[in-house]
């Protein structure tokens, strides 16, 4: 009989349904795999900003963790926003006690506008003990930098973030670069334990509908492990998801509206080119 790949994902939940728990469960129905999720926290949020968060009791998130655990078969899952610091040990504990493997740390920390989406004394907890437990995290440039200190201005620095990333106990590090500088492109620097290394390179798109980019990224590369795929294919995939989906707009919202989850698929069974996206190795 057929199995399909169950994933997790436990994050913040936002109304807006760009970003957070909504887009992690868009992205694993459009890469065909069945997602399951605990809600972290509840963010009164839309295209403008936060306006409210509401964390869930550490009883609420033991409890749908239990619910998932103890009923699926977890191939892969990723973390997005935990909040605080009594959240993100709930959350490993139960990834330890549960032998939850392929797991993708999305360090989600401030959000487009400015709010505070993991409290400041949070990334103590994050580092200890979530980190060591990830076969890849995904920090955006301001994320890493929070993480090692470092501050990230060419390509060495990187390089050394993204070691230090490795030294806090995690299996690999994609540095995304959404935040980066550069005009014409959009990089993803990539660094394995094993010392392999690649950069993903895609043509940057002009566009304010960049909200939920790392979720969905982070999303997209989970949605890939659990099917079996290998890394940096997973990668590769999931690069080539958020370049669809940044290149079709869907224009919803006032401010910084949602990628196109649908744009993938759509491009495929349409056969219509995205933007290449580059690997050097
Ligand atoms: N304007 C853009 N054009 C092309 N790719 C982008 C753009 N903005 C972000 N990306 C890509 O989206 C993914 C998420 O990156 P980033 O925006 O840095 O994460 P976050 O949403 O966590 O801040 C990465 O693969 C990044 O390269
Ligand atoms: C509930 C929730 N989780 C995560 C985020 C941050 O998402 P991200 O993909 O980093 O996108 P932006 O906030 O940068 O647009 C969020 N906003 N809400």
């Amino acid at each position: 009989m057929k199995k399909t790949p169950q994933t997790l994902t436990i994050a913040g939940s936002d109304s807006g349904g760009g970003a957070g728990i909504q887009a992690d469960l868009k992205t694993f129905q459009e890469l065909g795999v069945y997602g399951t999720s605990v809600i972290t926290a509840v963010t009164a949020q839309n295209t403008t900003g936060v306006n409210a968060i509401y964390p869930m009791s550490v009883q609420a998130i033991q409890t749908q963790l239990e619910a998932v655990g103890d009923d699926f078969d977890i191939s892969a899952l990723k973390t997005g926003m935990l909040f605080n610091p009594e959240i993100i040990q709930e959350t490993a504990k139960a990834i330890q006690q549960y032998g939850w493997k392929n797991l993708v740390v999305d360090p989600v920390m401030i959000a487009k506008g400015g709010a505070n989406l993991l409290q400041p004394e949070a990334v103590e907890a994050l580092k200890t003990h979530l980190l060591p437990l990830a076969f890849l995290v995904t920090p955006n440039i301001p994320e890493a930098e929070a993480l090692t200190g470092i501050s990230i201005t060419d390509v060495f620095s990187r390089r050394r973030a993204a070691e230090r990333v490795l030294s806090l106990g995690a299996q690999a590090v994609v540095i995304k670069g959404g935040h980066g500088t550069d005009p014409e492109y959009a990089e993803d620097y990539f660094l394995h334990l094993n010392g392999e290394s690649a950069v993903f390179r895609a043509a940057r798109i002009a566009t304010n509908q960049t909200h939920g980019t790392g979720c969905t990224f982070a999303a997209a590369v989970t949605a890939q492990l659990a099917k079996g795929r290998e890394l940096k294919e997973a990668i590769l995939t999931a690069k080539e998801f958020i370049q669809a989906a940044l290149s079709d707009p869907l224009n919803i919202g006032k401010g910084h509206g949602p990628t196109n989850h649908g744009a993938y698929q759509m491009r495929r069974h349409e056969k219509t080119e995205v933007n290449k996206i580059e690997v050097f190795q």
